[in-house]
Parts: C-alpha cells; sequence; structure tokens
C-alpha cells in the first residue's frame, strides 16, 4: 500500500502541540474528532488554563482570529479556533456571531433555542425557517502568520427541538435533505457534513 505524502504543515503540527482555543467542551469534541485521522492530538485551552478572550470582532474570521492568536501567544504552540454561529434568515442574520452569548451567562441553549424560537414566532407566519450555520477557523502560529476558512450549511428550523446529541443549537437544526436534526443525527454524520466539516475541509486543503 503506497503512504500518502505527509505534507509540510501536517508534520509542524505534531501530537499534543496544537492548542484548541476554544472554552466550548462540545467544539472542542468536534474538533478533537476531525484532527484525529490526521494523529493529532491536541491540548484544549481549558486543560492550559488560557483566559477566555473578550470576543470584541464583528465578524466570525474577525473573532477566531483573536482567538487563535491570544492562545499562540501565550502557549507558544500553534492554535486553532473556531467562531461560529447560527445564522436566521427571517432575523436578519441573528443570532449570529452572537449565537454562545442568547444563551445567557450560564449558557443555557434550551433557553437559546427558546429565543430564536419566539423571534420567528413575532416575526409572524410568513417569516420563513430557513437558517445556515457559519464556522470560521483560524490557525495561528506563534510567528504571527494567521490563516483564516469559512464554512457554512444551510437548513431550517424545527419546533420543538428534537435529540440529545451535539450541542448548542443543533437540536432544532435540519440540514436541507435530512430527516434528523444535528441534535438526533449520529455524532460521527454530523461531523462529517457540518459547517466545522466545511470549514475544516477548506483548511486541510490549504494547510495540509
Ligand atoms: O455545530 C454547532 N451546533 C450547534 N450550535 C453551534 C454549533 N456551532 C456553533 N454553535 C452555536 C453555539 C455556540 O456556543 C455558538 C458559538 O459561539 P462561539 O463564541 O464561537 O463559541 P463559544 O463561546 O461557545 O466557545 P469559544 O468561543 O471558547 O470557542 O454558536
Ligand atoms: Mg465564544
Amino acid at each position: 500500500m503506497s503512504e500518502e505524502p505527509v505534507p509540510q504543515a501536517i508534520r509542524k503540527l505534531q501530537p499534543g502541540r496544537l492548542v484548541i482555543a476554544s472554552h466550548n467542551e462540545g467544539k472542542v469534541r468536534e474538533i478533537r474528532a476531525l484532527l484525529a485521522p490526521f494523529g493529532i492530538d491536541p491540548i484544549s485551552a481549558g486543560a492550559l488554563d488560557l483566559p477566555e478572550p473578550e470576543e470584541t470582532g464583528t465578524t466570525f474570521i474577525a473573532n477566531a482570529e483573536l482567538k487563535a492568536m491570544q492562545a499562540a501567544d501565550l502557549s507558544g504552540l500553534p492554535a486553532l479556533a473556531d467562531d461560529s454561529g447560527l445564522c436566521v434568515e427571517a432575523l436578519n442574520g441573528d443570532p449570529g456571531i452572537f449565537s454562545a452569548r442568547w444563551a445567557g451567562p450560564e449558557r443555557d441553549f434550551g433557553l437559546a433555542m427558546q429565543r430564536v424560537h419566539n423571534k420567528l414566532v413575532e416575526a409572524g407566519p410568513e417569516a420563513g425557517r430557513d437558517a445556515h450555520f457559519v464556522c470560521a477557523l483560524a490557525l495561528a502560529w506563534p510567528d504571527g502568520h494567521i490563516e483564516c476558512f469559512e464554512g457554512r450549511v444551510d437548513g431550517t428550523l424545527v419546533w420543538p427541538p428534537r435529540g440529545e446529541h451535539g450541542f448548542g443549537y443543533d437540536p432544532m437544526f435540519l440540514l436541507n435533505g435530512e430527516s434528523e436534526t444535528f441534535g438526533e443525527m449520529d455524532p460521527d454524520r454530523k461531523h462529517a457534513m457540518s459547517h466545522r466539516a466545511d470549514a475544516f475541509a477548506k483548511l486541510v486543503a490549504a494547510v495540509f
């Protein structure tokens, strides 16, 4: 069996030598699963006790960049950050970059999903249920070099939420063409077709 050539960057990303600049367990789990086929076993920002930066950016990319740069700076290791969110067409893209903040300080996504639903009810019966997830990934190197990639998937919102898998808004998101919400889907299936998988494929194509 012939071996795949090992590209330059993957040699630099040695096991235990990449930080996932996220404090969200659900995301860290998904990013670990996406990196596993490359033999990369990353360290999480939480395990390194890195602080959670304030997300002052006005775009997903800007927030991913600031999280990745801070983690690379403080750890001296390459750092991968993810800034993501749910954008609802009838709500002009809300909650968007504020998706985590809609869950309040307790990060209660039952509450966040209820808020989305309430706003759609307020918007009236003609407001559609179309929505998309966005994932911006930023890979920052300790020398200051940074690379960014954005992924997206389109779907519709269901009510009530369905399923116990995943995290965040997964139980109310139905990917176009699917019958199970991201919350009902087997995690491997979600990892293969999510916005995070889309962004990750772009990162792999460019970096690895
Ligand atoms: O696949 C997903 N399935 C469901 N919900 C999702 C997903 N991807 C992002 N989301 C929602 C929830 C999350 O909390 C927020 C991201 O906010 P975002 O600031 O990027 O992440 P976060 O504050 O949870 O962790 P951190 O900034 O430490 O990476 O969007
Ligand atoms: Mg955040």
